[in-house]
């Protein structure tokens, strides 16, 4: 295969895993970590009007560090090319996992839509609406944890989470009565719809709202009447009538649903939503990196907390991922070829 010079002795390329629009996902190795990273490469001269869309994306993703959102590690830039360097899903879309499932237990919804809620207030509480929740824009590593991607829609309103929006976009099955009515929205309400959709499509393996005629399949987002399925219990229903409010007023907020009963139930803690990554550096990482680059800790220091997005920034990133998972903090001195 065409090795990318760009790539080359940085990391291993093997196998497209994904190849969607825009963008072909390759699976590669960290050289210097040996550890698997997905690489999303976008040819610049066909994106054509999506370019602003991925550099939002790129730029969102640089600020957000969460367990619960795919990590960005590297991003490459040439004249025609980007590479994002990304955090490894093995097990895929959501999507792809509540199909094979038809439809997820309560439990099993649970599980997963704690994780969502932890990464939407995480990135509200970063000033950014997600804009395009949906279960292909979660993906499953293979500890099975939900990470969050596609940032290409969301927005940093300057004027922070409380001023207006007015771009309409997202998926129209997910999308809240008042972006499709073409009324001002807040991006924090109208995510908190779309979460209502995806639990909603989480328990029953359909969409509340569906229809092939998009002005048929608004009028039913604004009509707000959905039809619940036997199966659904009573705080099952309740949460999700408390998301798909058409008025954003009257609809539940994140705050709220970090403590909310069915979100509580199996007798579990608030969804704890911070992020698990630290804001200071790692030791541990640091002093491998140093003697690796033969730098003193205090230069090495200086140079990753530049976080540049550079082979640097996904090296450090990646041992602190080796870290996490129990495994040696080591760099491999020589550039193993991997079987
Ligand atoms: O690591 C990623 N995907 C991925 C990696 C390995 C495998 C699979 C999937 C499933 C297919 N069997 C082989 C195993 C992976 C990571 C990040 C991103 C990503 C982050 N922002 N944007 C995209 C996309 C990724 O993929 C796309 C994909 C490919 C096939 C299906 C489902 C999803």
């Amino acid at each position: 295969m065409s090795q990318f010079t760009e790539l080359r002795g940085l990391y291993h390329l093997r196998e497209t895993i994904g190849s969607g629009g825009f963008a072909k996902v390759k699976l590669a190795y960290h050289a210097l970590t040996g550890e698997k990273v997905a690489i999303k490469i976008m040819d610049k001269r066909s994106l054509g009007e999506d370019l602003p869309r991925v550099k939002t994306e790129i730029e969102a993703m640089k600020d957000l560090c969460h367990q619960h959102i795919c990590k960005l590690y590297q991003v490459i830039e040439t004249e025609t090319k980007f590479f994002m360097i990304l955090e490894y899903c093995p097990e895929g879309e959501l999507f792809d996992y509540i199909v094979s499932k038809d439809k997820l237990s309560e439990e099993e919804a649970r599980v997963f839509f704690r994780q969502i809620v932890a990464a939407v207030a995480y990135i509200h509480s970063q000033g950014y609406a997600h804009r395009d929740l949906k279960p292909e824009n979660l993906l499953l590593d293979e500890d099975q944890n939900l990470k969050l991607i596609d940032f290409g829609l969301c927005a940093k309103p300057k004027g922070g989470m409380d001023s207006q929006l007015f771009t309409c976009c997202g998926s129209p099955a997910y999308a809240a009565p008042e972006l499709v009515s073409g009324r001002e929205y807040l991006g924090s309400e109208a995510d908190l719809w779309s979460m209502g959709i995806l639990l909603y499509a989480l328990l029953c393996g359909y969409l509340p709202f569906d229809d092939d005629k998009i002005p048929s399949l608004y009028k039913k987002i604004q009509s707000g009447k959905y039809d619940t399925p036997s199966w659904l219990s009573d705080e099952s229903k309740s949460l999700i009538a408390s998301m798909l409010q058409v008025d954003p007023k009257r609809r539940v907020t994140i705050r709220h649903l970090l403590a909310h009963p069915w979100l509580m139930a199996d007798a579990q803690c608030p969804v704890e939503w911070h992020s698990k990554y630290k804001r200071c550096l790692d030791e541990d990482c640091l002093t491998e990196l140093a003697v690796h680059y033969g730098k003193t800790k205090k230069d090495m220091e200086a140079s990753v907390s530049e976080f540049k997005f550079d082979y640097l920034t996904a090296t450090y990133f990646l041992l602190l991922e080796k870290k996490m998972k129990g495994r040696p903090v080591r760099l491999l001195n020589k550039i193993r070829n991997h079987e």
